[in-house]
Order: C-alpha cells, then sequence, then structure tokens
C-alpha cells in the first residue's frame, strides 16, 4: 500500500541513520537521562484544565502538512506559542518532521523557552533514537502513532520514554488501535479523526469509539476541530481534551483563535 504514512516511516528510518551516523545513542541517551526531572508535566497541565472544568487545549504549531499544503506562511514559533499560552492554552504541540510538515526541532525549542507551556514532540516516532533525541531537545511529552507501530515497539519506545522523565500521548483512529493502545501504561489517550491513510476526517471516529474508553484514560480528540460546534459536539459527550492545529493557524492571532473557540 503506497500510503502517506507508510512514506514517512520510511524517510523516518533514513533520517534516523543518518542522526545516529552523526552522534551516537549512547550519547543522545547520557544527554536525556540527565535532563530526567526537567519537564514541565504535560498530563498534569492537561488534567488541571480538565479538572477545573474548562476544555484541555493542545495548541498546534504546524507550518504545512502533506494534506493540506502550506498552512501558514507567515510562521513564527515563539510568538504563537507566547499567545496560545497567554489565551489559555494546556500544553503546546509542534510538528519536527521537516519533509513533510516541514517542522524543525528548532521551532520546538523556540516555543517552548517562549512560554511556560508543556511541549509535545509531534513527530512519526518509531526508533528509541527519536525518543532520546526528544529528550535532549527539551520535549516533555512524545507521541506514539499506534498505525505505525507494532506492539512490542510501542511499548519499548513508552517504556524508553517514561525512562526519561518525558509523558507519552498514545494516538489511535480505530478499534484494532485502540486494543493495542489500552495495553499500554499511559493514560494519554489521543483519538485521531484524520485517516492518516485517506486524510478523511470525521468526528465520528472519536465518538464511535468513546464507549470503548476505559474512565482512567485521558481523551484527547485529535484534528478536524474547526468550530464552536465541533468543540460543543465534543463536550456533550463528555470529552474535555482537544488538540487542534489548522484553525488556529489559518487565524491572523492564534492565540485569538483559541480564546474564541474555546472561551
Ligand atoms: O490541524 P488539525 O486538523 O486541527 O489537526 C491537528 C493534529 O491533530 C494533527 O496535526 C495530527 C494528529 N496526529 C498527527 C500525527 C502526525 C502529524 C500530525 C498529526
Amino acid at each position: 500500500m503506497a500510503d502517506i504514512l507508510k512514506k514517512i516511516v520510511e524517510v523516518k528510518w533514513e533520517e534516523i541513520a543518518a542522526a545516529k551516523a552523526k552522534r551516537s545513542l549512547a550519547s543522545q541517551r547520557e544527554e536525556a537521562e540527565g535532563r530526567k526531572g526537567e519537564q514541565r508535566g504535560f498530563e498534569r497541565a492537561l488534567r488541571a484544565k480538565v479538572a477545573a472544568g474548562q476544555a484541555g487545549v493542545i495548541a498546534e504549531i504546524k507550518k504545512a502538512s502533506p494534506s493540506k499544503g502550506v498552512i501558514r506562511a507567515d510562521f513564527q514559533p515563539a510568538a504563537i506559542a507566547e499567545s496560545y499560552a497567554r489565551h489559555g492554552a494546556a500544553c503546546l504541540s509542534v510538528l519536527t518532521d521537516e519533509r513533510f510538515f516541514q517542522g524543525a526541532v528548532a521551532y520546538l525549542q523556540a516555543a517552548r523557552a517562549a512560554c511556560e507551556l508543556p511541549v509535545i514532540r509531534k513527530d512519526f516516532i518509531v526508533d528509541e533514537y527519536q525518543v532520546m533525541e526528544a529528550g535532549t531537545m527539551g520535549a516533555d511529552c512524545i507521541l506514539l502513532i499506534a498505525a505505525c507501530l507494532a506492539d512490542s515497539q510501542m511499548a519499548d519506545l513508552e517504556a524508553a520514554a517514561h525512562a526519561i522523565g518525558l509523558d507519552v500521548l498514545v494516538e489511535v483512529h480505530d478499534g484494532d488501535e485502540l486494543d493495542r493502545a489500552l495495553a499500554l501504561k499511559t493514560p494519554l489517550l489521543g483519538i485521531n479523526n484524520r485517516n492518516l491513510r485517506t486524510f478523511d476526517v470525521t468526528l465520528d471516529t472519536t465518538l464511535g469509539l468513546l464507549p470503548r474508553v476505559p474512565a482512567d484514560r485521558l481523551l484527547v480528540t485529535e484534528s478536524g476541530i474547526l468550530g464552536a460546534a465541533d468543540v460543543q459536539r465534543m463536550r456533550d459527550a463528555n470529552v474535555h481534551a482537544f488538540l487542534v492545529g489548522e484553525a488556529f493557524m489559518r487565524a491572523p492571532d492564534p492565540g485569538v483563535a483559541l480564546a474564541n473557540l474555546f472561551g
């Protein structure tokens, strides 16, 4: 199947090989271990908002995507992060994939330095090396996408992340992936409303899987949240954590757009 996810993962393995040639896994790990304890508490920040009766918003910083092309031409990660923080975001999500999303590690670092919010490294993680990179670059959480990982890989990557103090958000988009994700320890569960193979987006993905999500998980609905009706539909279904990118990125001031959507 010549789908985009498969292509991205192929490129990731090339990138990992090139990065390992420049710096060893052992060296990355040593630095990441030294940073353990410096994390800002991604899960904690999200839970605090939800416990206060508010929406827990993970506000994304994304310049482009394979499905939409360039989303935001005037792209200043530090200014965007500062605005998100001022307007009530719980956490940030920053794309670090260069090839398909025009992201960068430097964007994550600039965004995190510009505010006090915890940050998830949004990338396609398939190897421990990338987990250690996330630690050394200063991320607070990583994303694991069930669609590109086998069970044992997911468990190993989760353990590697937890060992260096990182939280883990595991992402699913169907029942099979949900079952596999529920075998992990992390309470952070993302349901992606976008099918990464076809790019189709429907909020029914979250609503359909919802009855199968145990109460001890913190569910995050991801992608395709565009208007107040979408937010209301989710909150009525008792879903209070959101990962939103495009709707904010297309607005003149992304933080103001966040306040308008969730205020
Ligand atoms: O821009 P949107 O539709 O609001 O979606 C944000 C986020 O959910 C999306 O960027 C995303 C979800 N999972 C991913 C995995 C990789 C890259 C990107 C993503």
